[in-house]
């Protein structure tokens, strides 16, 4: 039997003499199986029928497991989510016209990374080249999605997460199961991957825990020099330099605010991650007072009654300790910031450049769905038009 490898022919697995063996570990004879299957099967596009929990009651519905194991170009994709979200995702554009990924060479390697171990924090992401603001170091789709969810047991949710895993295309398997735990404790393996590497992404209007081995490799900066964010049509992952990187440096992102004190971002990191943070900005105490100036800075800006003391030369000095902090990838709100204060003295020029950095990173740190783009796109057509404009000099 031959496969034209243009065809997705792990949707109808009993047309294929690559049947083996089954996922329950025991090995069946197929040589009696007829080779003419042509109607997919009625779970298609999904690879294997879907498994079901029982109607869970804080979901209002059952969860399943839903593999599509030709999904960009095999890298494939399991779901464990209610049937309605899974017909959703089926509605997106990954699914509808799979050449949108390949078109912005999602899932394909941007040789700006390579691997490294490092000391005293398991792999990490090196830069391969030097790069700069804006710079994509990353763009991949999750292979795995999970609702969440606290009703089922560990056992039971682990139990599914492991179908769901072990359903997908070897490379992606594998990769999985390589990635970091917290506890190492093999029982809940599936379940310690994710502790350890997760992402929230909201799909069908409800958080999910999604797995990007390859992004997942990133460590943790308290100033990073990149940031990330989802975009949920596309169901992409992207990370972007914030500031110039240079080659062989460390790639970070934050796993954390970094706009918390010192403390909490800690008390967050050792929690979640268990691990003690060292970098700069969590051993040296003058990180906390800057937040506490930034804090000042913000609260003065945001005053717009006559006493205020908000003007230009106040955001100034905002955006200064924000760089000053390594920051640069948080910089929507103080970009944000002097577009309002430069147009409230009529400075419309300098508006429209700080509105579209606001714009810009707002892009880079929260997708499209970034909330106060609106605002900053308006002001860019035209400052005169905001509520802001001359309001510090009537
Ligand atoms: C998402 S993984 C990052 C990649 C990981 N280093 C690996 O080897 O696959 C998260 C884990 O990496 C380690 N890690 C990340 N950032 C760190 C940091 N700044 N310092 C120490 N360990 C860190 C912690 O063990 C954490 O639980």
């Amino acid at each position: 039997l031959s496969i034209s490898s243009s065809q997705c022919w792990h949707e109808y697995p009993f047309s294929t003499v690559n049947l083996q063996s089954s996922r329950d570990g025991n090995t069946y004879n197929i040589d009696h199986i007829q080779v003419t299957t042509v109607n997919p099967p009625s779970y298609a596009p999904w690879s294997y029928p879907p498994i079901c929990t029982s109607i869970l009651e804080s979901v209002g519905d059952k969860l399943c497991v839903y593999t599509n194991t030709s999904f960009s170009n095999n890298r494939g994709i399991s779901l464990f989510t209610t049937p309605s979200i899974a017909a959703h995702v089926l509605t997106l554009p990954p699914f509808q016209s799979p050449s949108d990924l390949s078109d912005q060479a999602i899932n394909a390697n941007s040789g700006a990374w390579y691997l490294s171990q490092l000391p005293g924090r398991g792999l990490g992401l090196l830069a391969t080249k030097p790069m700069v603001f804006k710079d994509r170091v990353t763009a991949y789709t999750p292979v795995s999605i999970a609702y969440l969810e606290t009703e089922l047991s560990t056992m039971e949710r682990e139990k599914f997460w492991r179908i769901a895993v072990d359903q997908l295309p070897e490379k992606s398997r594998s990769m999985y199961l390589d990635l970091a735990t917290v506890y190492g404790i093999e029982q809940v393996k599936y379940q310690d991957v994710v502790k350890a590497n997760t992402f929230q992404m909201e799909v069908g209007a409800k958080n999910h825990l999604a797995i990007f081995p390859e992004t997942s490799r990133a460590n943790h900066g308290c100033a990073p020099n990149a940031q990330y964010y989802i975009d949920p049509n596309l169901l992409t992952h992207f990370v972007h330099a914030t500031r110039p990187i240079e080659k062989d440096e460390e790639i970070l992102i934050s796993y954390t605010s970094p706009l918390e004190s010192t403390a909490n971002r800690q008390d967050h990191l050792s929690h979640g991650f268990h691990f003690k943070c060292t970098c700069s900005r969590c051993t040296d105490t003058s990180s906390d007072a800057a937040l506490a100036s930034i804090q000042s800075l913000q609260k003065s800006l945001n005053d717009w009654s006559d006493s205020s003391s908000g003007s230009p030369a106040l955001a100034e000095e905002l955006l200064q300790l924000y760089r000053d902090e390594g920051l640069e990838g948080f910089m929507d709100v103080p970009y944000g910031f002097a577009a309002l204060a430069y147009n409230a003295v009529g400075d419309e020029d300098m508006a429209r450049e700080y509105a579209g950095k606001a714009l810009e990173l707002g892009l880079m740190k929260d997708g499209s769905w970034t909330i106060s783009a609106q605002i900053w796109r308006e002001m860019l057509k035209g400052p005169s038009g905001h509520w802001s404009y001359r309001m510090r000099m009537l």
